[in-house]
């Protein structure tokens, strides 16, 4: 099986409702989302005669998909009291509102089926919160 891995970054805030602890907090990570896709065929002709798919092509996918959450503040939908919402979009923050707990694991999961969605056989998809902690998702 050949495979491909490619990663991109982006600085966000988050935070985790009903979490007992600091990450109850808002508080911010640069995130890593690093992604492999895989093939059991290689291209036989043309442009990407020996490759699974260009370099330039999926590092862009990967990219725009990663610049989508930069400078933004992550919220799990329904987890602050309308009044806080509607005072953070007076301020005209950057909010991007989510339909899970915004963990490392779930963002693998949503990244994963975003990245399939543009036609590639994903392998597996990480998402380092820190460059210590990391979660994956793949099948
Ligand atoms: N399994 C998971 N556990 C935790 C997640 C997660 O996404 N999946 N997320 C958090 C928090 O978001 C927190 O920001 C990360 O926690 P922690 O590693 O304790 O934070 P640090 O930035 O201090 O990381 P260091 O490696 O200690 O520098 C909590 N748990
Ligand atoms: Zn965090």
């Amino acid at each position: 099986m050949y495979q491909l891995t490619t990663h991109a970054s982006f600085d966000s805030a988050h935070f985790l409702s009903g979490y007992e602890g600091k990450c109850r907090n808002l508080h911010g990570h640069r995130w890593k989302l690093e992604v492999t896709v895989s093939s059991e065929e290689l291209a036989q002709e043309g442009q990407i005669r020996g490759m699974i798919v260009d370099f330039g092509e999926l590092k862009k996918d990967v990219k725009d998909l990663a610049d989508e959450f930069d400078h933004c503040l992550i919220i799990e939908r329904g987890t602050l009291k309308e009044k806080t919402m509607e005072a953070l979009e007076e301020e005209e923050f950057r909010i991007i509102q989510v339909e899970f707990r915004p963990t490392a694991e779930n963002f693998a999961r949503y990244f994963y089926e975003r990245i399939k969605a543009l036609g590639y056989q994903v392998s597996l998809v990480k998402v380092y919160e820190t460059p210590n902690n990391m979660a994956g998702y793949g099948e």
